[in-house]
């Protein structure tokens, strides 16, 4: 339940207004993002992922990996956003799902104007969904060049509202639903990627630097036996993996993201990626390997390609 100094007011939280944020990266930052969700991790002259990092003809020339605008949705996302007339623990907050939007192919520097809204809000009894929403602007051209929808599971934080009526508000259609069905067929594509025991350690020099990826101390408090990986770290790993083997290494083909956070992931665990192509959809799902476990599944809406699988 949440705690009772925690009048829950819909007026007050629905009428709150999230502050604009900005972000600025060049291809340094493209680059260490890419080596944080496993580019090159396994073999350091992979010509499907060494663009993502370097560049013969210059930096400029680097490519973008489409995951790397989930970066401009962290804001203060990451330690629990203060929203009047709604409260919770932070420190028992996850990150349960994320979808992407990207509309125009992706810079290798920019400078950026962040929209945020809050886009939903679900009671769920024992916890409740908050989803807040990010368009990204070019500064400049004023050119919308991603969305971000990204949502919080808060552990403990339900039971505000009517049991007979819970609690439940959207502002998006219900056809972007992110729970998929995993196709019962051999997928089109497997990928096996080992994640490093220090991945998250590098990940979060991307500027995701929750504590609950970093300290044992934080990591017990928020109930793990110690540090998880990033929610959008496993789904950096997987979306290069469906890059790699659906969209033949062209990360421009990528439209639309969607993942939902299923279980925790350990940095040092082998994620196992399996795809099936439908039309221009592919479902995906990941799998940790040494535990036989679903942590992550999803789909990517891709633009096209020349030939099927
Ligand atoms: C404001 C956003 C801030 C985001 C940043 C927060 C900082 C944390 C960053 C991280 O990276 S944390 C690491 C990544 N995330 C995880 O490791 C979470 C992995 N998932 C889980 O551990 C579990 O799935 C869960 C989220 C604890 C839920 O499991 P549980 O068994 O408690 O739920 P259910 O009983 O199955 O379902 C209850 C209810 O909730 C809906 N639901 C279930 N899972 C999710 C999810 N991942 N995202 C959104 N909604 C979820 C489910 O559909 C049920 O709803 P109803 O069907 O009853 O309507």
């Amino acid at each position: 339940m949440a705690s009772s100094d925690s009048e829950f007011n819909p007026d007050l939280l629905l009428a709150h207004k999230l502050p604009e944020t900005r972000s600025t990266y060049n291809e340094r930052d493209v680059a260490i993002y890419a080596l944080g969700v496993g580019a090159c991790g396994q073999d350091a002259v992979d010509s499907d992922e060494l663009k993502f990092v370097y560049h013969e003809n210059g930096q400029e020339h680097i490519q973008v990996l489409p995951t790397f605008v989930s970066l401009f949705s962290l804001g203060s996302l990451t330690h629990g956003l203060d929203l009047p007339g709604f409260k919770y623990d932070p420190s028992l907050l996850l990150h349960g799902q994320q979808y992407i939007e990207v509309y125009r192919p992706l810079p290798s520097k920019a400078s950026l104007i962040n929209k945020v809204s809050l886009a939903g809000l679900q009671d769920k009894g024992k916890a409740a969904i908050l989803e807040i929403e990010t368009r990204s602007y070019e500064q400049g051209s004023d050119e919308l060049l991603c969305m971000n929808r990204t949502t919080g599971f808060l552990r403990g934080a339900g039971g505000f509202s009517n049991s007979y009526q819970p609690f439940s508000y959207k502002n998006y259609p219900s056809t972007q639903s992110l729970a998929v069905k995993i196709p019962q067929t051999q997928p089109s594509a497997v990928c096996e990627e080992r994640t490093q025991p220090s991945q998250a350690l590098l990940y979060r020099l991307s500027g995701d630097y929750n504590p609950l990826h970093s300290d044992p101390n934080v990591a017990k408090l928020a109930r793990f036996p110690r540090p998880i990986l990033h929610g959008l770290c496993t789904l950096g790993f997987a979306i290069k993996a469906i890059i790699k083997c659906i969209c033949k290494g062209d990360p421009s083909t990528v439209k639309t993201i969607s993942g939902r956070f299923l279980a925790t992931v350990f940095p040092g665990e082998t994620l196992i990626t399996e795809m099936w192509l439908q039309g221009l959809r592919v479902i995906y799902q990941t799998k940790v390997k040494e535990r036989n476990k679903a942590v992550l599944s999803g789909y990517v809406d891709i633009r096209g390609l020349s030939s099927s699988l």
